[in-house]
């Protein structure tokens, strides 16, 4: 869930579970992305319209899914957004409408789609959400996604104790920072970037076949060890 275009994490993702020959499904926003989508993406994977926004068309898609194809072993949720305004100058900026758009589709979808998704999903399988370190630490013009992220981080916890009792795990990539369309959202978010990554082992940012391989490893039975975790793949950015 959250291929946008070739540069999305989703598709690092997407990259990384097809060289492990698992067979794919994507959900995509609306009818502009699925456009996009149709131009770079195999035409045997299936794509499903599924807007986080309101839940009900996560249960609408994970019926869709289920009609298709059955059940599933693994999600990757790599959703989020706020309003660019909100993501400038200080925290105080932001209105009560900004912060609770930027929760329910940053981190009550997660809730959702865990909701939906567990019901379709087999035993052993395992849920990844992507997440940032605007969670722990006060990153400029980050404000109310950071809070976001802090929230998706915890409830990351709660639903992998919750899925246990169905053998399904829940967790989190943390993420370096990566030039998307989501953020270039961010104020000043090329500073962001070269910051980012002046502070990796190399001074070379992570890129999203290395967040994707991360993310195949966690859908995968060799991270059965791996709950409720939110694991740094920034090439050390966090440390330094
Ligand atoms: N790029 C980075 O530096 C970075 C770093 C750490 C974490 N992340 C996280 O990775 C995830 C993926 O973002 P990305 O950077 O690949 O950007 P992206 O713009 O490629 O992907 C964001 C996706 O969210 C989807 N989305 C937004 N609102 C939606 C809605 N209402 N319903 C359904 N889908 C919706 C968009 O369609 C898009 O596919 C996000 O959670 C982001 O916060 C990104």
């Amino acid at each position: 869930m959250g291929v946008a275009n070739k540069r999305s994490l989703a598709y690092g993702c997407y990259q990384a579970l097809q060289a492990q020959g698992a067979q794919l499904i994507l959900t995509y926003q609306n009818e502009r992305f699925k456009k996009s989508l149709s131009q770079f993406i195999d035409e045997d994977v299936q794509l499903v319209e599924c807007d986080v926004a309101d839940p009900e068309n996560v249960k609408t898609a994970f019926a869709t899914i289920k009609a298709q194809v059955g059940s599933i072993d693994g999600i990757i949720h790599a959703i989020a957004y706020a309003d660019p305004e909100a993501l400038s100058g200080e925290t105080t900026d932001a209105d009560l409408d900004a912060f609770e758009k930027a929760e329910v589709i940053s981190v009550y979808s997660l809730i959702s789609v865990a909701k939906y998704g567990r019901e379709i999903m087999n035993d052993g399988g395992s849920i990844v959400t992507l997440t940032y370190m605007g969670s722990e630490r006060a990153i400029p013009n980050y404000n109310i996604m950071g809070i976001a992220k802090a929230g998706l981080e915890a409830t990351v916890r709660y639903l992998a104790r919750d899925l246990a009792n169905q053998n399904i795990r829940v967790n989190a990539i943390s993420a370096g920072a990566v030039k998307t369309l989501a953020v270039t959202g961010v104020k000043d978010y090329s500073k962001l970037i070269e910051l980012s990554n002046s502070r990796t082992v190399d001074g070379e940012g992570v890129t999203i076949q290395e967040v994707g391989n991360t993310a195949a490893f966690l859908l995968s039975p060799l991270a059965t060890g791996l709950v409720g975790d939110t694991i740094y793949v920034d090439k050390g950015t966090h440390l330094m």
